[in-house]
């Protein structure tokens, strides 16, 4: 269903505190990890949006008890295996949840199929497949090999040799095998090891998955990327209480706010003690000319004004570690004093739609001139009388909502359909900007 278009009014300054939302990839992590580990976890600062809504809604089917015991707090009562043992989880679009859920339900076994919309079957799982079938884990495709929906029964676990996973479409795949590993860990006599094969992307992701297993008491060893090992005996533990801090992918749009729109703009949540990798992108925006001030929970940013006539400074980038920001850099390039390039982002592909296709293709609707190939996108700064009034589709991508309302510092009105589809990751995204924006 799609929602109500939603239009924007050119708009010149920016300025204001926001509080972030919790984090997606920390929310989902923790929700699992708590769900497996014994005794009672109160999560606090949960995100609310649609992929954590589909994984708390999974692990209730799955017996686990969750109770909601106040604004964004959340009381799991966890253990393994989990108390039913046959389901049918429908998953949305949320990667987050699909792959983590396909791991762990593979290394309990019992009967269940995992499913979600129509583009979460069009999104690749085979690498994590491949991995856990060759533990001699049970899963199944129910249609296209290689993507969702699966089917999963009882197999038989061996953990006991290395086992190797391919990283280089998703490091979800990683995240998911690791989060999962304890469930045979717990039990064995042998340390348990996974090793990449080629490429990993994302990396920062891991380092989140590492984290917060280290927080449920696992504590993983990493010989570089090429080799994990969960220690024998590992299980998870319930530690009590888990802050979750802001989604650093949010705040790029609100750091970004401020590069454009002047500043100050105060994002409490997320600063320098942040654990997820997209709080580098006050990196970029700081190379590109604008000041940021990080304190331990909040930053704050100051800009120019491009509505004005300022520019930002050009970039020629690597965006691999913060692929979801990266998309936030490129609507930002229309403000700068020369073409900006963004390389190593072919896994913008396969995720909610193929956000190169995407950005080219509604970028240039603007009136930008765009160049892109398999795995990057060149964007060209727009002069003010390019600008063209556009219907702004978003392919039903949370972050191609959010990253075109940047549009709105152009000099003519921008409409976004379907602006709903921010309920992925952020539903109240429209009001928060328009808090923070003046004409
Ligand atoms: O592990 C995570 O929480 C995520 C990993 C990234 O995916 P890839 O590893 O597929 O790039 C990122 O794009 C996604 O939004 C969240
Ligand atoms: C890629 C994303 O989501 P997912 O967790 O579904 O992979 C995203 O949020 O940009």
């Amino acid at each position: 269903m799609t929602s109500p278009s939603l239009h924007l009014t050119p708009v010149t300054l920016a300025t204001g505190r926001l509080n972030l939302p919790g984090s997606k990839s920390i929310s989902n992590r923790v929700l699992l990890l708590a769900a497996l580990a014994e005794g009672t976890s109160q999560l606090n600062g949960l995100l609310d949006s649609d992929d954590t809504r589909v994984m708390l809604a999974a692990l209730r089917q799955l017996g686990v008890e969750v109770k909601e015991t106040g604004l964004a707090q959340i009381e799991v009562q966890g253990g393994s295996p989990f108390p039913v043992g046959q389901a049918d989880l429908f998953l949305g679009n949320a990667g987050t949840a699909f792959r983590p859920l396909t791991a762990a339900l593979a290394l309990m076994g019992g009967q269940y199929r995992l499913s979600g919309v129509a583009r979460m079957h069009e999104r690749p799982i085979g690498d994590l497949v491949d991995a856990l079938l060759s533990l001699g884990a049970d899963v199944q495709y129910e249609g296209n090999v290689g993507y969702p929906p699966l089917r999963i029964g009882q197999g038989t676990i061996d953990g006991g040799k290395p086992v190797a996973v391919k990283g280089s479409v998703s490091s979800q795949f990683l995240t998911a095998l690791l989060l999962a590993a304890p469930l045979y860990a717990a039990q064995a006599s042998d340390d348990m090891h996974i090793d990449v094969e080629g490429e990993l992307i994302s990396k920062p992701y891991i380092l989140i998955t590492l984290n917060l297993m280290a927080q449920f008491g696992v504590q993983v060893q990493r010989q570089d990327w090429a080799r994990f090992t969960i220690p024998a005996g590992s299980r998870y533990r319930a530690p009590g209480r888990v802050e979750i801090e802001g989604d650093a992918s949010t705040a790029s749009y609100f750091m970004a706010l401020g590069a454009i729109g002047g500043g100050p703009i105060h994002i409490n949540g997320a600063g320098s003690q942040s654990i997820q990798g997209d709080m580098a992108f006050a990196d970029v925006i700081e190379a590109m000319g604008a000041t940021v001030v990080r304190h331990p929970q909040s930053i704050e940013v100051r800009g120019v004004h491009v509505a004005r006539g300022d520019k930002l400074k050009a970039f020629d980038r690597d965006f691999n570690l913060i692929p979801d920001a990266a998309m936030t850099a490129a609507m930002l390039a229309l403000y700068a004093d020369g073409p900006c390039t963004l390389r190593n982002i072919g896994s913008w592909r396969v995720k909610e739609t193929d956000r190169i296709h995407a950005m080219h293709t509604e970028l240039e609707k603007l009136g930008a001139s765009v160049e892109s190939g398999a795995d990057w996108i060149r964007v060209h700064p727009m002069e003010p009388t390019r600008w063209r009034s556009a219907s702004i589709e978003t392919y039903d991508d949370h972050r191609m909502a959010m990253c075109f309302a940047m549009a709105a510092f152009g000099p003519v009105p921008v409409t976004i359909l379907d602006p709903g589809c921010v309920s992925k990751t952020f539903p109240e995204f429209f009001s928060v900007f328009h808090d923070l924006v003046q004409a």
